[in-house]
Parts: C-alpha cells; structure tokens; sequence
C-alpha cells in the first residue's frame, strides 16, 4: 500500500524508508532547525517534519527505537503513541530521558519508529451482564509467576 506523504523539513527532505525488507518499523527523523537537549528526566515534544494522510481503517504507532533505549534512556513518552486517520497535523514525537545524561537531538536523527496497522472500530452497545468466562475478574499477576 501506498502512503501519501508530505515533508517540511529544514534541511533534509527525506522521505522515510524501511531499514530491512521486512521491517515492521519505518525509522522518522527529527526535524529540527537547533540541536535539541534533553535534560535527565525531561520530556520534549519533537517535530519531525512529516504529515501523512492515512486510509480509513488504519492507524499509525509511534514507538521508542530499542538502541536508544538501551544506550541513552531515550524513549516514547506515550509509547505507543497514535497517529489517527483523519490526522493531517506534523507527527510530533514526545521523547523523555530517564537516564542520568543530557541526551541532544540533532536534525535528521532517526529519533522513533512508526508502525501502520489496521485497526477495529466498535459499536458500543450496553447490557447488563456479560458472558462469563474462565480468567473470569483475574488478572494483575492472578496466574502467579512460574
Ligand atoms: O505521539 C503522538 C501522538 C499523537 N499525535 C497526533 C496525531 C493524533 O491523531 C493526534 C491526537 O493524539 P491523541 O489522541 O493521542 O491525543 P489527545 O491528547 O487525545 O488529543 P486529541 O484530543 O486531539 O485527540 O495527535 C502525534 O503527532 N504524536
Ligand atoms: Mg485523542
């Protein structure tokens, strides 16, 4: 499938593209006109130049990139974040550090990951009971550890 894109990106226009064939994952750039720190513990909002126009039906997943998770603390605040159909704004990435760094951004790094999934839309319909069924209201670690 198909997705039209549009970039407003300072310096470099480049349009996202799968690392392997069949990554899942489509890298998205910071957009920035500074370098960007991120103090310990700190959140940030960062632009990354991309507007997408999805098909109905489909949704878009904002999540942490593991090597910066596991070498700088750096992940999605809100992972994962939603990026929904109708959406024609910027995607904007909110990164927080939870290391004991600062953690800059420059233009152009590959800051996230976003996944295009399909997606269900429900009708919502009330009643007053519903169906029982083995787990039953367990949950929270009710099946114990090993
Ligand atoms: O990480 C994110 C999450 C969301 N969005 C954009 C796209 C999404 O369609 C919109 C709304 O997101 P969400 O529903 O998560 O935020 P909200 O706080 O519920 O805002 P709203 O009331 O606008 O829905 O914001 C982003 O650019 N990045
Ligand atoms: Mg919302």
């Amino acid at each position: 499938m198909t997705l039209e894109v549009k970039l407003i990106n300072k310096s470099s226009n480049i349009v996202p593209s799968y690392a392997t064939e069949l990554s899942a994952g489509v890298d998205l750039r910071a957009s920035l006109q500074e370098d960007m720190l991120i103090k310990p513990l700190e959140r940030v909002l960062v632009p990354t130049g991309l507007f997408i126009e999805l098909p109905a039906g489909f949704e878009a997943q904002i999540r942490p990139r593991s090597g910066l998770a596991l070498k700088h603390g750096i992940t999605v605040l809100n992972s994962p974040g939603t990026i929904d159909a109708d959406y024609r704004g910027e995607i904007k990435v909110i990164l927080i550090n939870l290391s004991k760094d600062n953690f800059v951004i420059k233009n152009g790094e590959r800051i996230c990951q976003m996944v295009v999934a399909k997606h269900e839309k429900v009708t919502f319909s009330l009643v007053d009971q519903l169906v029982d069924s083995e787990r039953g209201a367990g949950g929270f670690g009710h099946t114990g550890k090993l």
